[in-house]
């Protein structure tokens, strides 16, 4: 596909995103339909939404409108492309642009740059203060790739050389010591030798970051209650060398934990219903994804205060839960990728307030300009 045609292919898929299309489907139907489209296409299709969506308020008042061509125009505009270029009107191109659609638009305000809802850009100046404006900023622009070197199979020396065999150069990144960014060649990391080893996962500096944060040891019992896809139990098991106990309400989410921990040369258990005691219980709870709005920009213009009130009482019932695996002495840990206030310090402010018996150890809030996504963690002790 020409650059002008995957524009055409975007405006399309644009246009089709909406309450009943959430843009993932929206690509893979278009996918579908387009048997023509090899694997780069899909991905430069892909890119070019997904930089529309993390602008789409600044790029629909650019543009001077909603729809995909006014949102497309609009997103180059901003970028100092010139959008005559793609809409030549040539065969599978978009039509060129008319005088009304030239004539439509006008500069972004300071609020429409901050690229969120008008609550949402309230609700960040006051969880961030000064920083909402920078960390909005960032969460327009693509997000870096990062690799976990997994130290049960490599040391970040090995884990870079095999990477270079496949031409995927890196470096390490301050954030974790485990931590390299992927500098060129992202796309060939799943079919890498280093990665089909199990060197390297793929993983955000700050979740690592978050895991570094744990106090984990040797030989303890470790229960990540949140478990998904694993990504943090596997780092944990890294840290501890042994055992992870992994419990999600939605034992679906764990479905490929097994295969990951078995490239890894990790011992990750499946525990649909968890009983007993555990010096670590991590919380890495379902919440907004704000600080992951770089690589899932459409959070931003689906959440709702609502649904955010929906997620802190699914927060803290969690936490609720959790405490009672802590075994005395140990550490209930909370995350969350969310840089908003009412996701993070304010829950274990409330749950500190109702359980006197938890104190909070240690909160660190980890936002893009520390280099990966906006991160969120506490750990907990109980003092009696
Ligand atoms: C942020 S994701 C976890 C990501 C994972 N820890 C990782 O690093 O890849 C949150 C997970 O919490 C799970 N979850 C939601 N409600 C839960 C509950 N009440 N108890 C346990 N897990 C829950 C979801 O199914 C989801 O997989």
């Amino acid at each position: 596909m020409t650059p002008a045609a995957r524009a055409q292919a975007a405006i399309e898929v644009l246009d089709r995103i909406g309450p009943e299309i959430a843009a993932e489907q929206a690509l893979t139907n278009w996918a579908r339909g387009a048997r023509y489209a090899g694997s780069g296409d899909r991905a430069a299709v892909r890119d070019l939404v997904f930089d529309v969506l993390r602008r789409r308020r600044s790029a629909a008042v650019r543009g001077g409108g909603e729809g995909g061509r006014a949102l497309l125009r609009g997103s180059l505009l901003l970028s100092g492309e010139d959008p005559d270029r793609l809409f030549t009107g040539e065969r599978h191109a978009p039509a060129p642009l008319d005088e009304r659609e030239r004539a439509a638009g006008s500069d972004p305000g300071a609020e429409d740059l901050m690229d969120l809802p008008d609550w949402l850009c309230a609700l960040f100046r006051e969880s961030l203060g000064d920083a909402a404006a920078d960390v909005a900023e960032a969460l327009r622009h693509r997000a870096p790739v990062f690799l976990r070197v997994n130290t049960l199979r490599a040391d970040i020396a090995t884990a870079q050389a095999a990477l270079n065999e496949d031409g995927i150069a890196t470096r390490p990144h301050p954030l974790s010591a485990q931590a390299l960014e992927v500098l060129e060649n992202p796309r060939r990391i799943n079919g890498s030798r280093a990665f089909r080893d199990g060197l390297v996962e793929l993983q955000d500096a700050a979740s690592q970051a978050v895991v570094d944060a744990l106090p984990l040891r040797p030989g303890q019992r470790v229960l990540d209650y949140c478990a998904g896809g694993g990504g943090k139990a596997l780092a944990m098991a890294a840290r501890t060398r042994g055992q992870v106990m992994a419990h999600d309400s939605d034992p679906g989410r764990m479905r490929d934990l097994p295969a990951r921990a078995a490239r890894a040369g990790a011992e990750i258990v499946p525990l649909p219903n968890p009983t007993g005691q555990y010096d670590v219980v991590l919380c890495d709870v379902p919440c907004s994804g704000s600080g992951a709005w770089r690589r899932a920009p459409e959070g931003k213009w689906t959440l709702t205060p609502d649904r955010l009130d929906a997620l802190r009482d699914v927060q803290a019932a969690i936490l609720r839960r959790a405490q009672g695996y802590v075994a005395p002495g140990g550490v209930l840990a909370y995350a969350t990728c969310s840089v908003l206030e009412p996701e993070n310090m304010s829950q274990i402010r409330i749950f500190c307030a109702d359980l006197p018996e938890w104190r909070c150890a240690s909160d660190r809030q980890f936002l893009p300009a520390d280099g990966g996504d906006g991160f969120f963690v506490a750990c907990m002790t109980r003092l009696r």
